[in-house]
């Protein structure tokens, strides 16, 4: 299926309205997000992309239930996300910490689904069509630490795809592998997200990791944030790590979102207190 061919006609199915997070652990409050308002329609991918230190993880962290929000909602398929909701699941940088070692790879990846009370069979079915879904279906009884850092992170993704989320939010997934293994993955993701149909939110440091995996870049201004920019990848869904990223489409789309992060960065944020 074409994914951008009906984006107009899609449901929303992440919605966030006016989101701001002020922390006030502090001497001073310090307000990381001010202003957020986006919508993820059904089987988007979307990338997050913003300077450092932008708040992309406090929003991550809105949205997936784990933090209140000071003010603003986040509705996942039109319900508030007030806990975090059995429809998300999170791939996050650390696989290292997000895997447990003394559990095989088979282990690891039904965890959540006994946490579903999935039966017996169902949950043994869901691992091996994830495990092979990421090209990990003969290392099921591997341990974590018997494998390298990209295959570590594959077994994460089979994890978080195994749930069935309706939502995969994905915190820069691939920021601690190497290139060549990085490029690997991020073709999983695009596969993944084609085979299933699933909506994905990927937050990522990496212009052209953006634009190359969206369908739509968010640029997030520094702290106090707000979307500034929201930029359609007209680019073609089959995407090529070699010609799509030497189509001169490609090298506008980059450019402009490098743009729109040198004036994010010419920001600053502020205590409101
Ligand atoms: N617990 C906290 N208490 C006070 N301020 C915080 C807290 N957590 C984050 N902040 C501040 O909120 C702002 C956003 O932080 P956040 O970690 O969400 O940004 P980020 O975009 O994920 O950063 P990076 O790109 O470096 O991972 C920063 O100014 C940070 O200092």
């Amino acid at each position: 299926m074409n994914h951008s061919d009906n984006q107009g006609e899609r449901p929303a199915m992440l919605k966030v309205t006016g989101l701001q997070k002020i922390y006030n652990g502090g001497a001073a409050a310090v307000e990381a997000v001010r202003d957020l308002t986006f919508e993820l329609a059904e089987g988007e991918l979307v990338c997050l992309v913003g300077p450092s230190g932008c708040g992309k993880t406090t929003l991550l962290k809105c949205i997936a239930g784990l933090m209140a929000p000071t003010s603003g909602t986040v509705e996942l398929a039109d319900q508030p996300v007030l806990a975090p909701p059995p429809g998300m699941a999170v791939v996050f940088q650390e696989y290292g910490r997000s895997l447990f070692a003394w559990m095989s790879v088979r282990e690891n990846v039904e965890l959540p689904l006994k946490e579903k009370k999935l039966p017996k069979a169902r949950r043994a079915e869901l691992v091996a069509e994830s495990l092979e879904a990421v090209g990990l279906a003969e290392f099921a009884d591997s341990y974590p630490w018997q494998l390298s850092g990209g295959m570590q992170q594959r077994v994460a993704i089979a994890r978080a795809i195994a749930y069935e989320p309706q939502v995969l939010l994905m915190d820069e997934p691939f920021a601690a592998v190497d290139a060549q293994t990085r490029a690997d993955l991020e073709d999983l993701v695009r596969q993944i997200w084609q085979r299933l149909g699933v909506t994905v939110l990927f937050v990522t440091h990496d212009i052209d990791e953006a634009v190359y995996l969206g369908e739509r870049v968010l640029v997030l201004s520094n702290s106090p944030t707000v979307v500034q920019d929201d930029i359609t990848v007209d680019l073609p869904t089959e995407r090529d790590q070699l010609t799509t990223r030497q189509d001169e489409r490609f090298t506008d789309l980059r450019a402009r979102v490098y743009a729109q992060i040198q004036r994010a960065k010419r920001g600053t944020g502020q205590p409101v207190a």
